[in-house]
């Protein structure tokens, strides 16, 4: 589904690429983690998957068309889904309020069912009182539970998460890690998670270690 072919990228301030002839394929369907030591670029490679910024070199392809062919901005609004340490929600609103904003603003298969987006929100452990409430009021976890049902009321194919369970507990960290299997497998989407947790992605499908600028396959 989505490829990189000869993938490298360095910031202009560095004398050396963070990574370089990167080839890699993501199957819808599956999970992937990345591993790797701080400052070996993972949040930069996640990024360019994401369609947040270009690559130096090589192309990136989703169902064989290259991201310069989709647009970034076309594809950042309907391909791909991204999901943040710091949760990113739309702060002053409700959890069911996110998640009709982003169906909208994605304009989603179900864009306007608010019963849809309620039984996601609920499906995830979101009471009934606190669907209408800001979000501000929930814990963490509850806070990263809307991002990733953000994720499964929007279309995309691709969801991205970079450090999802950085800031949760061991319990929150099971519940997140099962929702984005759930989302890989019963949803046939493509999930890629970046994490410094070994445990976190013994869970997933597949796993890649970056290391010396070469992604390494692991399992
Ligand atoms: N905008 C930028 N300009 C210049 N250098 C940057 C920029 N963003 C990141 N870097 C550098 O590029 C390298 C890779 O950063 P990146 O955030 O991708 O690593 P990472 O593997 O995700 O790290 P961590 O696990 O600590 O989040 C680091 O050395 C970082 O300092």
């Amino acid at each position: 589904m989505l490829k990189t072919q000869d993938l490298g990228y360095w910031y202009q301030t560095a004398n050396e690429p963070l990574f370089q002839n990167v080839n890699l394929t993501f199957d819808v369907g599956k999970s992937y983690a990345i591993l790797g030591h701080s400052g070996t670029g993972k949040t930069t490679f996640l990024s360019l998957i994401a369609g947040l910024d270009k690559p130096k070199t090589g192309e990136i392809l989703l169902e064989d068309r290259s991201l310069k062919q989709i647009g970034l901005t076309n594809y950042r609004r309907h391909d791909v889904a991204i999901v943040f340490q710091a949760y990113n929600l739309f702060t002053y609103m409700s959890p069911l309020d996110n998640l009709l904003t982003a169906m909208a603003i994605t304009n989603a298969k179900h864009a306007g069912d608010k019963a849809y987006a309620r039984q996601i929100l609920k499906d995830l452990g979101i009471a009934d009182d606190q669907l209408t409430r800001n979000v501000q009021h929930l814990s963490g976890g509850q806070q990263q539970r809307v991002a990733i049902a953000r994720t499964m009321a929007c279309d995309a194919q691709l969801v991205v998460a970079d450090e999802p369970t950085g800031n949760l507990d061991e319990d929150n960290t099971r519940a997140v890690i099962a929702q984005f299997q759930k989302i890989a497998h019963e949803q046939h989407k493509c999930v890629i998670i970046v994490t410094h947790e070994p445990d976190v992605a013994a869970q997933c499908d597949h796993q890649f270690r970056l290391e010396n600028k070469r992604f390494k396959q692991l399992a």
